[in-house]
């Protein structure tokens, strides 16, 4: 292959797709057999998943270890290249045991679809017009699909909104549908697509979008924890989170960081469970931010007692029957581990495991700072970068760690020295 402008890539068998990237990138035949040796994840399903497959690609999972959610001793499988965060994550659930460990609740599976209507001269009329076909509306878009009415009443209310915009004033139905165990992006699309005609009808605008809201203000998890002072490490540690967290209120510099730190628990186990991580982050970065100006995920404070509280509330989009979940054999082992029943259940853990996640990176940050724990762990990897393996490994990360001088030149002279 010459060019990357190839048109019929996709029709190529997989192994000749290989075999072409191959030449034009330049791998050796050991290179493209990381990709192309079959794994857990076989080809020929791989192939099926997405578009111009040439393999698979497998990242580490790991379990965290030590919830306690509702009550119930729980797993968490995470599937993620980072050092440290599952470590963080059994760390902080090992804390919050203290308290009880994790309380959680659920408003409810409703997804947003979005029905945008322009050209309408009088939207306020249209908004109240709109309103007054309420029930024909979730009619049309219940038509579409009986098998999820049956399950859980499909789409049950809607909400008209009218937004100023640089092309004049739009007039955006929201479509509340329940969508159940499923994610539900796709059901939620077909449905918008057919009230689309009879929203141009009755408002005389014309429909452009139609499209669910990664923004689903209605599908909310929220989990509490209790981290007792004495469990944390005293009362200064209780008020350097509240200090750190305080930070990340005010600060949205401070706050993108915090709440990266969140998705580092939330997206591992929504790859782990095979759901949509780009869909989450969409959700959780927009809900956090769209009351006004974005700030944190999490909220601390300090109980009558002196111990550290913390919450979270946050849209936790994902599934158990379509997308990956479905496809993806790993992701049903995910599941199993985990245990869960139903997207309602899976929500909360995700909410559980964000709150944890920041507990932990926040308490690093308010004593010994990120890098003592973190480069730890992350010293494995640097080592594993530079060559070493065995015995060898856990030496040079022993002593790399001691020093506090890690990087891949240090290991590879430590290594050399030991040879
Ligand atoms: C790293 C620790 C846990 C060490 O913490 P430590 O106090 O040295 O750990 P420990 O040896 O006392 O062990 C305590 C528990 O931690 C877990 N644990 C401890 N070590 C391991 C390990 N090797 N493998 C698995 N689990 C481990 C395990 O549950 C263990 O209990 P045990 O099983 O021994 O009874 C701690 O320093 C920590 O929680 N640090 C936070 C690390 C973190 O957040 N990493 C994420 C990457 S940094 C980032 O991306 C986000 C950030 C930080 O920028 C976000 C922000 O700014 O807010
Ligand atoms: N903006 C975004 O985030 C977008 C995301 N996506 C993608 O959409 C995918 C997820 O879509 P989703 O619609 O969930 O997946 P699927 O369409 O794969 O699966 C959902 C379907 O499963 C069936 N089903 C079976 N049992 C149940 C149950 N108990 N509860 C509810 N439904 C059930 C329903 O179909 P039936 O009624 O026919 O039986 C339902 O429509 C992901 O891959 C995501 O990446 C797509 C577009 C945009």
């Amino acid at each position: 292959m010459k060019t990357n402008s190839y048109s019929g890539f996709h029709k190529l068998s997989l192994e000749q797709r290989a075999a072409e990237v191959a030449e034009f990138a330049n791998l050796t035949s050991e290179e493209l057999a990381l990709v192309t040796k079959p794994g857990a994840l076989n080809n020929a399903v791989a192939d099926k998943v997405i578009e111009n497959v040439i393999g698979t690609y497998q990242l580490p999972m790991g379990i965290a270890m030590n919830f306690v959610i509702n009550g119930k001793e729980m797993l968490i499988p995470m599937v993620v290249e980072e050092a440290s965060i599952v470590a963080a994550a059994s760390n902080a659930a090992k804390m919050a045991r203290s308290g009880g460990g994790f309380t959680t609740s659920y408003t409810g599976n409703i997804m947003i679809a979005q029905i945008q209507a322009i050209h309408i001269p009088n939207p306020y009329f249209a908004q109240q017009t709109i309103l007054h076909h309420k029930n024909e509306i979730l009619g049309i878009a219940n038509e579409k699909d009986p098998i999820l009415v049956n399950i859980t009443g499909g789409a049950k209310d809607i909400e008209v909104r009218i937004i100023d915009s640089l092309i004049g004033p739009m007039v955006v139905t929201h479509l509340m549908v329940d969508t159940g165990d499923a994610m539900g992006a796709n059901a939620v699309n077909t449905m918008a697509e057919a009230v689309a005609p009879f929203i141009e009808k009755i408002t005389g605008g014309t429909v452009k979008l139609r499209i669910l809201s990664n923004l689903a203000a209605y599908r909310l998890a929220r989990a509490t924890a209790v981290f007792t002072k004495e469990a944390i490490g005293g009362e200064d540690v209780v008020d350097g989170v509240i200090a750190a967290y305080a930070f990340a209120e005010a600060d949205p510099f401070r706050a993108a960081t915090s709440n990266k730190g969140i998705m580092n628990g939330i997206d591992p186990l929504i790859v782990a469970t095979g759901n949509d991580w780009r869909g989450i982050e969409a959700a959780c970065h927009a809900y956090c931010s769209y009351k006004g100006k974005y700030t944190s995920m999490t909220r601390w404070e300090k109980n009558a007692n002196g111990d550290l509280t913390g919450s979270i509330e946050i849209p936790a989009l994902c599934g158990l029957v379509g997308g990956g979940t479905k496809i993806l054999p790993a992701a049903k082992v995910g599941v199993k581990i985990l245990g869960v029943q139903t997207a309602a259940e899976l929500a909360q853990v995700i909410a559980a495991v964000g709150l944890a996640q920041n507990f932990a990176a926040m308490r690093a940050l308010a004593t010994d700072g990120i890098q003592k724990g973190h480069m730890k762990l992350h010293a494995r990897n640097i080592a594993t970068v530079a060559g070493a393996t065995g015995e060898v490994l856990e030496k040079i990360v022993a002593q790399m760690v001691a020093e506090k001088n890690i990087s891949v030149d240090y290991a590879k002279e430590l290594i050399a020295n030991i040879k």
